[in-house]
């Protein structure tokens, strides 16, 4: 979900595994040469879920490379036959959580309307299922660093590769 620290986390991720990093959104805006917001104001959400999906089809296929994606990566079922090419990992942070970091965004564009505590919780509710079906929950709180969360992932993964339920980490 938006403002979880998929870009922030991921990064130090990436420098844990002695991994390349990638962000999808950072791509779509060197591509088009917009940011996201003018990406959504200029073309709309539609065009740029498409941007995002082929740019995930040329990213997925690399190996030791971490994604940060968008939160909405998730929406398109084409999307998780190239998140399966991957280990995916969910951060679940709660919505007074992500309210604290994003209050006085304003690069989140699905966020700029209305009531931002009601537009987190619609977004969530929609989303939950499909964010449950990462290979690992990692439960996201306030206390911890990126770097210490990083490093609470990579512990957590060789779980994901026993059979089983999902994988929860929380600290
Ligand atoms: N563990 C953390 N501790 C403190 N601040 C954090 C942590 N992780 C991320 N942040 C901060 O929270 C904000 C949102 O993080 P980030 O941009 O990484 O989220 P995101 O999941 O990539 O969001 P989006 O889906 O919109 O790309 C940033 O200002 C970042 O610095
Ligand atoms: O959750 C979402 O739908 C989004 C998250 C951001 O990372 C961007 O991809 C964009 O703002 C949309
Ligand atoms: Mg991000």
């Amino acid at each position: 979900m938006m403002g979880t620290g998929k870009t922030t986390v991921g990064r130090v991720l990436a420098t844990k595994l002695g991994y390349k990093f990638v962000d999808t959104d950072e791509i779509i805006t060197q591509v088009t040469q917009q940011s996201i917001s003018e990406v959504f104001a200029t073309s709309g959400e539609s065009a740029f879920r498409q941007i995002e999906t082929q740019v995930l089809a040329r990213v997925c296929a690399y190996t030791h490379l971490a994604i940060a994606t968008g939160g909405g990566i998730v929406l398109r079922r084409e999307n998780w036959s190239y998140l399966h090419h991957g280990l995916i990992v969910w951060l679940d942070a709660p919505i007074e959580l992500l309210y604290t970091r994003l209050n006085t965004d304003e690069t989140r564009p699905l966020l700029q309307a209305g009531d931002l505590r009601t537009q987190l919780e619609t977004l969530l509710q929609q989303r939950q299922p499909l964010y449950s079906q990462a290979d690992l929950r990692v439960n996201v709180n306030l206390e911890e660093t990126p770097e210490q969360l990083a490093t609470r992932i990579l512990a957590a993964i060789p779980q994901v590769l026993k059979k089983g339920e999902t994988p929860t980490t929380q600290l």
